[in-house]
């Protein structure tokens, strides 16, 4: 998911290199004659040499060192499926700032919090733009590339219409209500069935149609995962299912007339349906036929439009486009993003069932078994905070956050970045550093409590040892959502429930393998079995 409007293709270089390798294959060249053989071959080496006097250790150009790469692909294909681990590796190899040419794009790998640091804080002004890429360009209205008037604005109507204290408090219900309608239904599905729910899928519907509601006022799917948004929903999940496929062309520019992989033709498709779809919404609220509630950013934004009000957007005009755009990005970013890092806390507790006694025994305490956890209630549960935090540690959503882009030259680290330079940060890497986090492969929530290792860390960009949603002036823009949505939904699900897992499956051996995937995900679906613990007027959700 995610992805193209923020350009997450870094993720996932090796589906890369695999479909370069696949296309290569398919040529099928009859190399009949010994001349072209020969020809070839020289021309191979050619290119190995070339290639090799610019990259690896010796560069010599005061660039910083790197593996050395293939020709053409470069370091595509030695990245493996799990990136974020391979380049953990290679920074115990190459230290903190790493060079890697991915197809024509050179990358650097900021492997450290003290690196990670001097590129987002330091010199954040010089990396304020995302690579381009062909998800931004053809589908996601290239709005959260390009640094400039219209990030600006994009921002501006984010931070003030959705994520201010004042419009998440106002959107509150939202949230709680979905979180309600998540325990209706996995209670149903506790009385009813003898088979597991995936966990997961119920988070993913639970933060998906909050961040539906609050944006355009209608859910995306009904209670059980089944389509209550229609169309929405067909276009939601090809949007952050396309999000997720990686773009030959994006490394490998001369393949792009080819679009090899249809990719590009499935993003203009879809861009056009998103497009229609929005337009009717759009036509509907403004022709006063639409159901929704007034209070959705959608609402906001029509009537700023109208009344050509541009203090909603730092003083910049809003065009139905922009509103269109901010709405398909805000989908791509702001779903599986959440829901993912409910499915690992959930994991972890119940890897650790001391640890979700703790944390049920804390709500217990706070909000009683009468009633429903509630989002004023979260200032009083410092181990269930805890608890979110450490899960943010070894399990982040963009485990190599999303791609920045040099706009001029730099020196950093001592070392000499060129313009053009694409930054990666290793979030999950960082996140293990045994130097700054004692036992680091320990889920530890008391590490974060007053007297832990880490209680002063938060999550908010200032602390470069842990930050899951970046940092600097492109630091995510949905992190305060983010992190509302995550606790109402974990806290719910720990304070509803007791947990088993499937028969012949015992705690401490839950497999928690990570996808291969753009996002960190498990590689296999938490599956549970619920089972209530509030008094039965809890469950009573209209
Ligand atoms: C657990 C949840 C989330 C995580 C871990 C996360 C992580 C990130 C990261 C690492 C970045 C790049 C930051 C950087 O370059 O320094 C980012 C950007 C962004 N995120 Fe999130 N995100 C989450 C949830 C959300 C939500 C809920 C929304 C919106 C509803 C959202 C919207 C965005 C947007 C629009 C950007 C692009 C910002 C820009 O380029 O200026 N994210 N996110």
């Amino acid at each position: 998911m995610l992805a193209f409007c923020m350009s997450k293709r870094s993720n996932s270089w090796r589906a890369t290199a695999e479909a370069c390798m696949e296309l290569i294959g398919a040529l099928d060249v009859p190399l009949r004659l010994p001349w072209l053989v020969s020809a070839l071959a020289i021309s191979v080496t050619v290119c190995y040499i070339l290639f090799f006097s610019r990259a690896g250790k010796g560069n010599g150009k005061g660039l910083p060192p790197g593996p050395r790469g293939w020709p053409v692909l470069g370091n595509l294909p030695q990245l493996g499926g799990k990136t974020h681990q391979t380049l953990h590796e290679l920074t115990k190899v190459y230290g903190p700032v790493l060079r890697l040419r991915l197809g024509s794009s050179v990358a650097v790998v900021a492997g450290t919090a003290g690196t990670a640091e001097q590129f987002l804080r330091a010199h954040d002004a010089q990396f304020r733009d995302r690579p381009p890429n062909s998800g931004g360009e053809h589908m996601a209205y290239n709005v959260f590339g390009p640094y400039g008037p219209r990030w600006r604005a994009m921002r501006k109507v984010c931070a003030v219409n959705l994520f201010s204290a004042r419009a998440l408090d106002g959107l509150r219900g939202f949230r709680e209500r979905e979180a309600a309608l998540m325990v209706k239904s996995l209670a149903a599905a506790a009385a009813s069935a003898a088979e597991p729910v995936a966990l997961g899928k119920a988070a993913n519907v639970c933060t998906t149609n909050a961040l539906s509601r609050a944006a355009v006022g209608r859910r995306v799917f009904d209670e059980m995962g089944g389509s209550a948004g229609g169309e929405l929903k067909e276009i939601v999940l090809e949007v952050i299912d396309v999000g997720g496929v990686l773009n030959v062309g994006d490394f490998v520019p001369a393949l792009r007339w080819l679009d090899p992989q249809g990719v590009v033709a499935r993003m203009k498709k879809l861009h056009r349906r998103f497009d229609d779809m929005m337009n009717g919404i759009i036509g509907e609220r403004l022709q006063g036929t639409d159901a929704a509630g007034e209070k959705d950013l959608l609402g906001l934004l029509l009537d700023a439009m109208m009344k050509e009000d541009k203090s909603l957007s730092g003083g910049e005009e809003l065009t139905h486009t922009d509103i269109k755009a901010l709405i398909l990005n805000l989908f791509v970013a702001g779903t599986d993003t959440t829901s993912s890092i409910v499915e690992w806390a959930m994991s972890e507790l119940i890897r650790h069932p001391d640890l979700l006694q703790q944390a049920q025994e804390e709500l217990d305490a706070v909000v009683g078994r009468a009633r429903l956890v509630s989002e004023s209630d979260m200032s009083r549960l410092p181990f269930l905070t805890a608890v979110i935090k450490e899960t943010f540690r070894p399990h982040p959503s963009t485990p190599l956050s999303l791609p920045r882009m040099a706009s001029e030259e730099c020196f950093v680290a001592g070392y000499r970045i060129p313009k053009g330079t694409e930054l990666v940060v290793n979030v999950w890497g960082i996140a293990r550093d045994p130097a700054l986090w004692p036992d680091p492969l320990e889920f530890r929530p008391a590490r974060f409590l007053i007297g832990g290792s880490n209680s002063v860390v938060d999550l908010k960009g200032s602390n470069f040892e842990l930050i899951p949603f970046g940092a600097g002036r492109r630091i995510c823009a949905g992190l305060s959502w983010g992190l509302r949505i995550v606790m109402i939904a974990v806290a719910t699900l720990v304070h509803a429930f007791d947990w088993k897992l499937p028969v012949g499956q015992t705690p401490d051996e839950l497999n928690m393998e990570e996808a291969l995937s753009l996002l960190l995900l498990r590689a296999v679906p938490l599956m549970v079995h619920p089972a209530p613990r509030l008094l039965p007027s809890a469950y009573e959700i209209a």
